[in-house]
């Protein structure tokens, strides 16, 4: 099975993205956290930085929005190009409504649990998504520890997959580090958003190839 390593920018150099995208040249997709302090605590930037990035990256942009009322403003950032838009189940009033907007303008659709978001009522939609990102961290900030809690909800997507015969991504996003990404793996996780892991070093290149390896270690060949 394939393995993707998507560096988050959430910890580069809010000031030098251009430049920092060079560092990573042999990532699958660029992780781009969008966060509007009302679904987060927190705020990084929104779509005019977006369109930006999809301007200036040679890498996919693979877009996580972490801010209320998607149905409004998921469509938009389909809009710029994106390769997937990923927004939070809660986010939505209506999830598959935005999922089969989002694939019409041509993105990848991605919906995201929260580490205390149930997977079972999203089991059935699977064939809707693209892409479920399974939170091994509160959504928020970076530099968190990874929570090996959630895992049972990835295995349980690995089989929903398997038997509805999907190519579902199953994507998972904090403190994915060498130690813990196998675990990630192990479960069913064939994506990898990792920030400090990987921009938090002085060699993002070696730490993409140490955490695919890692990856492909524990990945099963299904
Ligand atoms: O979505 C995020 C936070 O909400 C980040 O992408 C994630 O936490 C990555 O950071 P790190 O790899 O440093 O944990």
């Amino acid at each position: 099975m394939t393995v993707r390593i998507n560096p988050s920018i959430l910890a580069a150099d809010f000031v030098d993205f251009a430049n920092e995208l060079t560092r990573i040249p042999t990532a699958d997709l660029v992780h781009v956290d969008v966060m509007d302090n009302h679904f987060v605590p927190n705020l990084t930037f929104g779509l005019p930085m977006v369109e930006r990035l999809q301007q200036v990256s040679e890498l996919p942009l693979d877009v996580h929005l972490m801010l209320e009322d998607a149905d409004r403003w998921a469509p938009g950032y389909a809009e710029t190009g994106a390769y997937s838009v990923t927004f939070h189940a809660e986010a939505a009033a209506d999830p598959v409504a935005v999922a089969r907007r989002l694939r019409e303008i041509g993105a990848r659709a991605g919906i995201a649990l929260k580490p205390g978001t149930a997977v079972d009522p999203y089991l059935d939609l699977l064939p809707e998504f693209d892409q479920v990102l399974v939170m091994t961290v509160e959504p928020g900030f970076g530099g968190q520890s990874f929570m090996d809690s959630v895992m049972p909800k990835l295995e349980r997507l690995r089989a929903a997959r398997e038997a509805a015969g999907l190519d579902v991504w199953l994507q998972v996003d904090g403190g994915i580090s060498e130690k813990t990404i196998g675990i990630a793996a192990e479960a069913g996780a064939d994506t990898f958003v990792a920030g400090s892991s990987v921009f938090g070093t002085d060699d993002p290149v070696a730490a993409i190839a140490t955490l695919r390896a890692a990856a492909q270690a524990h990945t099963h060949a299904h």
